[in-house]
């Protein structure tokens, strides 16, 4: 009998997972907004982009570590947020997040998690967690949920700004998914002894980064600029880092791909805080191209999915694993010693 070898690609996890999950549970991790343009363009710029390697560089030792607002990972590739983790596994986000840990990396918990952001800090201890917000319109509700992230030890603030109202998600909408099954719900959004739906609301202003940020001391990070002018209104607001995303396709169609966005966003922040790039991350190759291109760190939303799907803690471990060992196999072929010696002459379109 032929052996079952475990996937040695990260794309080849989502056929492992496709087979665990319920297909309206699949199509809501896969899928995105409208005709979901944007999901594979993010995807399709990165194969555009060619790398040029250096040669006889005598790199030696490689280094892949990155220092960011809200603390140190051993690598430059973090878990973006994403929902629901326990549609793809009972452990849900408390597997995800020691994965997370054991890789020396942030998982960045989302407002939607299945499991408590309490629950998953214990789950890893000594991991670093970042949480995901969605500002709610209740100020009073939304300061509620930053004091437990607090209080649960994560390290910065996510705050999402690419979702003034729902994506139109043509596959949930075809499959009704619009509730978790019994038992399960955004444990983030519990207030006394109901769970409160997440609003997503098209009234959030920089009227309301600028509360947050007084509402807090954590570093915010915005999750979900694309467009230079708002990278320099973010820098106004005393933001710690912009996140350049379209979040992963699944908010406005035909967005320009994220990778696509970069530069500009770049340029306009001109090093005065860290840029950070989700969407379409696959491989090491990714990694180093978003890198070379501007970006401090990149973040994985499906893949990590894909891993918890396929194989729990040691899916999601090996789905990091492998990213890890892609990117310093990248930087060793490229002439490249560390991630921070990464600069745009390596890559050009092809
Ligand atoms: C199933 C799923 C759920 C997501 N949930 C959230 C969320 O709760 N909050 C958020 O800011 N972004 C969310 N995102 C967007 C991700 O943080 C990220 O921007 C995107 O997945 C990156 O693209 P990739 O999946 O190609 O890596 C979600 C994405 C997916 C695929
Ligand atoms: C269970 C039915 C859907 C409820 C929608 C809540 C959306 C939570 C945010 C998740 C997210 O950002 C995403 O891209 O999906």
């Amino acid at each position: 009998m032929t052996p079952v070898r475990a996937p040695s690609a990260v794309r080849e996890f989502e056929a492992a997972a496709r087979a665990r999950l319920l297909p309206a549970h699949y199509d809501y991790f896969a899928g995105g907004a409208g005709e979901e343009i944007t999901v594979r363009a993010n995807e399709a710029a990165f194969a555009r982009l060619a790398l040029l390697p250096r040669v006889l560089r005598g790199t030696g030792k490689l280094q892949t570590g990155v220092t960011l607002p809200g603390g140190r990972a051993a690598m430059p590739v973090l878990v973006a947020p994403t929902a629901f983790h326990r549609l793809a596994h009972p452990e849900g986000e408390r597997a995800t997040a020691r994965a997370a840990a054991a890789a020396e990396t942030v998982m960045v918990v989302s407002m939607a998690a299945t499991v408590a952001v309490e629950d998953v800090a214990a789950a890893a201890p000594g991991g670093t967690l970042w949480f995901q917000l969605y500002i709610q319109p209740d100020l009073a509700f939304t300061e509620a949920i930053v004091r437990r992230a607090e209080a649960a030890g994560c390290t910065a603030l996510v705050v999402t700004v690419d979702s003034p109202a729902r994506g139109r998600r043509d596959r949930d909408q075809h499959n009704g998914f619009d509730d978790l099954p019994d038992g399960m719900c955004c444990e983030n959004l519990r207030d006394g002894d109901r769970v409160r739906p997440i609003v997503m609301s098209p009234e959030i202003s920089w009227r309301h980064v600028d509360l947050l940020r007084r509402m807090t001391e954590l570093p915010v990070v915005l999750k979900g600029v694309t467009h230079p002018d708002d990278a320099r209104l973010a820098l106004d607001h005393g933001v710690a880092a912009v996140w350049v995303s379209n979040h992963g396709g699944r908010q406005l169609d035909t967005v320009p791909a994220a990778v696509d966005l970069l530069p500009e966003v770049v340029a306009a922040v001109g090093g005065a805080v860290p840029v950070l790039l989700d969407g379409g991350i696959r491989r090491g190759t990714d990694v180093v191209k978003a890198m070379a291109l501007g970006a401090s760190a990149v973040a994985v939303g499906r893949p990590v999915i894909w891993g918890l799907a396929a194989d729990g803690e040691r899916g999601v471990a090996r789905v990091l694993g492998l990213l890890h060992d892609e990117v310093e196999h990248a930087l060793t072929l490229l002439g490249v010693a560390s991630v921070h010696d990464l600069r745009p002459g390596l890559v050009r379109p092809c």
